[in-house]
């Protein structure tokens, strides 16, 4: 099937929202695939860091991310056949991976390989753009919010949770950064779609999040 027939749910919103954590619900629910395209960016970001390529350099990061060496494998992400699903994760790869995600070039290198995710029986994908740009026919859009604070405070746990160390006040500061630079950059900056549905979860647990897309997903296919 061509993969501009696939059905497809795009899931945007900011960082920390809980983007990765209910998409990755809802594609298991529905037996579909799962792109966590802000992975692309922080692995092109890592990527561009280890051949000492700087963050700035439009054309040498957009020449890395065209040819990055790249294997999803479930829970493990290999870059060049090493592991790097924790090495991407780290808040200095997520400051890399929203600089180069502002470069038009970079965005453009990294298009084709997100849409080769859509297969059948459909694709749950996660991002900043997934509605605006990379799967504008997605039959579902869904912008997934929560506040500055509630985002921050989760993140908090998150980190602490995997055993790493963590300062709510930095945190809080990056998250601020981070949206800032999504949401101003000139090339698929983060925004809420006119079609897309609304989820704010500042005060809503996982489960109630994942039933609400799933009831959205029911409602979209019984029209
Ligand atoms: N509705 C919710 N209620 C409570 N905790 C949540 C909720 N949604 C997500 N979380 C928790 O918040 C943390 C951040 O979620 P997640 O990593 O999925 O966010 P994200 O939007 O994908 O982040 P990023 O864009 O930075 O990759 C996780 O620990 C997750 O379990
Ligand atoms: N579709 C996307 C996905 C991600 N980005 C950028 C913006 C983020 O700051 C960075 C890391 O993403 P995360 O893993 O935190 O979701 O990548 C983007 O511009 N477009």
């Amino acid at each position: 099937m061509h993969s501009l027939l696939v059905p497809v749910i795009a899931v945007d919103g900011p960082s920390a929202s809980g983007k990765g954590t209910v998409a990755q619900r809802v594609a298991a629910a529905l037996g579909f695939h799962y792109l966590d395209s802000g992975a692309l960016y922080r692995l092109a970001a890592l990527a561009a860091a280890r051949a000492g390529v700087p963050w700035d350099d439009e054309n040498g990061v957009a020449n890395v991310a065209q040819t990055l060496d790249v294997k999803f494998d479930g829970e493990h992400i290999l870059l060049c056949d090493s592991e790097v699903s924790t090495a991407i994760r780290t808040e200095s790869i997520g400051v890399g991976a929203s600089k180069v995600a502002a470069l038009p070039q970079v965005r453009a290198a990294l298009l084709e390989r997100q849409r080769a995710f859509a297969q059948v029986p459909g694709l749950v994908a996660d991002g900043r753009d997934m509605g605006s740009v990379v799967f504008p026919q997605a039959p579902l859009k869904v912008f997934l919010t929560a506040s500055a604070g509630v985002r921050a405070e989760r993140r908090y746990k998150q980190l602490l949770a995997r055993g790493e160390e963590a300062d709510l006040t930095a945190i809080t500061a990056d998250l601020h950064a981070r949206d800032e630079r999504d949401r101003a950059r000139s090339v698929a900056p983060l925004k809420q779609l006119p079609d897309a549905h609304l989820l704010d979860t500042s005060a809503m647990d996982i489960e109630a999040a994942v039933q609400q897309i799933l009831g959205w997903w029911q409602a979209a296919n019984r029209r």
